[in-house]
């Protein structure tokens, strides 16, 4: 990077800085076009950037604002009229392109995608239809076929001239040596992608470190630095692949295939030749149905093997296409709609330890905190030690975030070339940061370390106390995270009020008078960076009124009163067994109907019950053979908390679901996602988490995602909500 960091208006559509005098706006626009070929070296020549794509294309963007408005600061050479990357003639042969490879113009909405079906349909003067395709995230590579032979394979380079690869990419298994025709024409290019599937990525970095080499900060990166690599044998043995998406400089031959009169029927001839098309593109004739597919794909965009940054829409029709022709970066007749990004790079700034509900002690990334696809974040988990060292990241490094829509959040890797030498390992305590206890491996050669104290380490004990009161458990909504470090691990008093779970529904609030804790402090709302002593459950005595519960206070004790009556499974759930999650714990309630009777099952017994198996099983009885774990129950159940489920004939549901598996998703009207399992239960059916060849029914509600895929390519029948209700009124055969 230059001496000085040049960034841009992050995002898209911001308006440049147009301010300032004539002198000003040229100096930015001087500073700009350095730092995108800065970039441009890294990312195309040395496949590794320094900033993530968001961070380069907010740059290219205000670059493009300015020469916009201020039509005196174009050039020729802008970055925004060139295609980006040079070819490396040192390390590989340069090859000149038959005909030139183009780049790809960008919109970031789809006020801006209107915009562009605008100005193509007035260019055209009527009506076209649109083919749209995933936009691959890997490196655009152009295969020469002569005579049907693969004579030739090169980088995109600048556009005009690239880099032979052709040993390398004759090591890609998904490349034909052979176009699969008697008649191919006397010469053409097949222009694709070649990526680095998101699943491998991990395995790779761990190999790179392993041997001491650089990990990659990213798959597309990956897919870059395998191809271009000068010794082929080293590509050859990365999973590389290749999906194709057109040609150009087509020679006929005598007697050959026809040249395609559409994008469309180029994939078709393509696949007939035997080169990887992707299966998903499809042929639009109208904006609205593009909008569809970009908002399809922009929720199922994890569903695909190959990252994807976008959507490309092209005119399918190649004489229009060849009517619309290239600006000098790319062509008019296509654009690619660009999704929110969902990787960005921060500062990894410390790597610390947690320690888990089941003592399970997990390392985890301290970042600074970065706004990645709507959220803000600044922890991600790093799962244990091994994981940390797979993934070749040291604290200190600029690191790539990615989180993913609704998804974990995840450090992919580092950003190498941003290290100084001052980033330093992480090291894996040998002993519990709660409470001291040498860790130890549950089974020999386990990658997690375990902390052995489980009855009283205070971080173990505060995570199954806000576990058991979580919404799939005891669902004791006063009882959060804040409560539960009050209860067991406070500041003061020195004993708290919980040294174990047995005795929750023994306290009272007179216990919790004394409860104080140290937490950030805010001021209105926001942190100050300081920490503060508050007293907890109580209100701070005065000279006029004396210490009281405060009202959330009382409200807990209310919400613990009510859990007492909960239902058989969810008590189950509360003891925090290993494996026994809400799934189990229905089952196992469901067949058994009271505490003592699982308990006096045996291994075998327990096993039989459908969706429990013999893990779940042996966890069980393993956990009963535990004197402190038997004394919670003994203790709940001499405190009143019901240990057993009515019989289901005293329940009064008609049994309309008997002998059903049925899956519920999206969100529902009437039903929360524990309501519907608990009303699919109570009618005799099976609530099961995930479609299979097994589930008779899938109750879909809004925005209901894979699930809905899959039971409409297995073939299950989906029910909306009414259907839904109407079985459970009438059972199977009123539908
Ligand atoms: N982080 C950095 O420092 C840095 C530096 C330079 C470029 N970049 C990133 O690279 C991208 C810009 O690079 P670009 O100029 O190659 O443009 P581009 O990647 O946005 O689009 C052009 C390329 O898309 C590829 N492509 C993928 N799927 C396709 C499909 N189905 N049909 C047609 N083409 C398809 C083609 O190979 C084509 O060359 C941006 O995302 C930018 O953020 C990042
Ligand atoms: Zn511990």
């Amino acid at each position: 990077m230059s001496e000085e960091q040049v960034t841009g208006t992050q995002g898209t559509g911001d308006t440049p800085d147009t301010t300032g005098t004539p002198e000003d706006r040229a100096a930015r626009v001087a500073r700009l076009r350095a730092a995108i070929e800065e970039h441009r070296d890294a990312y195309y020549r040395r496949d590794a950037p320094t900033v993530s794509d968001a961070e380069y294309d907010a740059l290219v963007h205000e670059l493009e604002a300015l020469e916009e408005q201020f039509p005196e600061l174009q050039e020729p050479d802008s970055p925004t009229q060139t295609v980006g990357g040079a070819a490396d003639t040192r390390t590989f042969d340069p090859v000149v392109h038959t005909a030139r490879m183009y780049s790809l113009d960008n919109v970031f909405s789809h006020e801006e995608l209107d915009e562009w079906f605008l100005r193509t349909g007035k260019s055209v003067g009527r009506e076209v239809a649109y083919l749209c395709e995933l936009k691959i995230d890997g490196l655009a590579v152009n295969l020469l076929y002569r005579d049907g032979e693969l004579v030739r394979a090169a980088t995109r380079g600048d556009g005009r001239v690239g880099e032979d690869i052709t040993a390398n990419v004759r090591t890609i298994a998904d490349i034909p040596e052979r176009l699969d025709t008697d008649a191919p024409p006397a010469e053409v290019e097949i222009r694709g992608e070649v990526f680095f599937p998101v699943e491998a990525f991990g395995d790779l970095n761990a190999s790179l470190v392993e041997a001491g080499k650089p990990p990659f900060a990213n798959p597309r990166n990956a897919a870059a630095g395998s191809l271009r690599q000068k010794d082929p044998s080293v590509t050859a043995r990365r999973p590389l692949h290749m999906l194709v998406h057109g040609i150009a400089a087509w020679t006929p031959a005598p007697g050959a295939d026809p040249e395609p009169a559409a994008q469309s029927e180029v994939y078709e001839l393509l696949r007939g030749w035997g080169m990887p098309i992707s299966e998903y593109y499809a042929v639009k004739h109208t904006p609205e149905e593009v909008h569809a597919f970009i908002d399809h794909y922009g929720e199922h965009r994890h569903s695909v093997i190959h990252e994807i940054d976008g959507i490309v829409v092209k005119v399918d029709d190649i004489a229009t296409q060849e009517d619309l022709g290239y600006t000098s970066r790319a062509p008019r007749w296509a654009t690619a709609f660009k999704y929110p990004p969902e990787e960005v790079t921060t500062k990894l700034l410390d790597i610390q330890v947690q320690v888990g509900r089941t003592g399970r002690v997990t390392p985890f990334a301290v970042m600074e905190p970065v706004l990645v696809a709507g959220s803000t974040v600044e922890r991600a988990t790093l799962h244990n030690a091994h994981e940390v060292k797979r993934k070749g990241v040291l604290i200190g490094d600029t690191v790539v975030l990615r989180k993913a829509g609704d998804v974990i959040p995840e450090v992919l890797g580092p950003v190498v070339a941003n290290r100084d030498g001052s980033e330093q390992e992480f090291v894996m305590p040998s002993t519990c940061p709660a409470c001291g206890a040498e860790l130890y491996e549950q089974k020999e050669g386990d990658k997690d370390l375990r902390c052995p104290n489980a009855r009283s380490c205070p971080a173990q004990l505060r995570n199954r106390v806000y576990y058991l009161a979580s919404r799939g458990a005891f669902d004791i909504e006063a009882l959060g995270e804040e409560a539960a470090t009050a209860l067991t691990a406070p500041l003061e008093p020195e004993l708290p009020p919980l040294t174990t779970e047995a005795d929750l529904f023994d306290l009272r609030p007179e216990d919790l008078a004394d409860v104080v804790i140290e937490r950030p402090e805010r001021k209105k709302g926001v942190l100050t960076g300081r920490m503060e002593k508050v007293a907890y459950f109580y209100t701070k005595a005065t000279a006029k009124t004396p210490s009281r519960p405060r009202k959330n206070t009382l409200t807990m004790f209310e919400e613990i009163e009510k859990a007492k009556s909960q239902p058989l499974w969810r008590v189950l759930v509360a003891l925090s067994i290993r494996h026994v999650g809400p799934t189990a714990a229905r089952a196992l309630a469901g067949h058994f109907r009271s505490m003592d009777a699982i308990r006096a099952a045996s291994v075998e017994e327990l096993a039989e019950v459908e969706g429990v198996g013999t893990i779940i099983a042996e966890s069980l009885t393993a956990w009963f053979e535990v004197d402190w774990h038997r004394e919670i129950v003994e203790k709940w159940a001499a405190a009143g908390v019901r240990m057993e489920d009515e019989a289901p004939e005293d329940s009064g549901v008609p049994q309309t679901l008997e002998g059903l598996t049925i899956v519920a998703t999206g969100s529902l009207q009437h039903y929360t996602r524990d309501g519907i399992k608990e009303a699919i239960t109570a009618a005799g059916g099976k609530a099961a988490g995930s479609v299979s060849k097994k589930t008779d029914y899938l109750v879909a509600g809004e925005n209901a995602g894979s699930k809905l895929d899959k039971a409409e390519s297995l073939g299950v029948p989906v029910l909306d909500e009414d259907t839904f209700t109407r079985l459970l009124q009438e059972g199977p055969e009123a539908l």
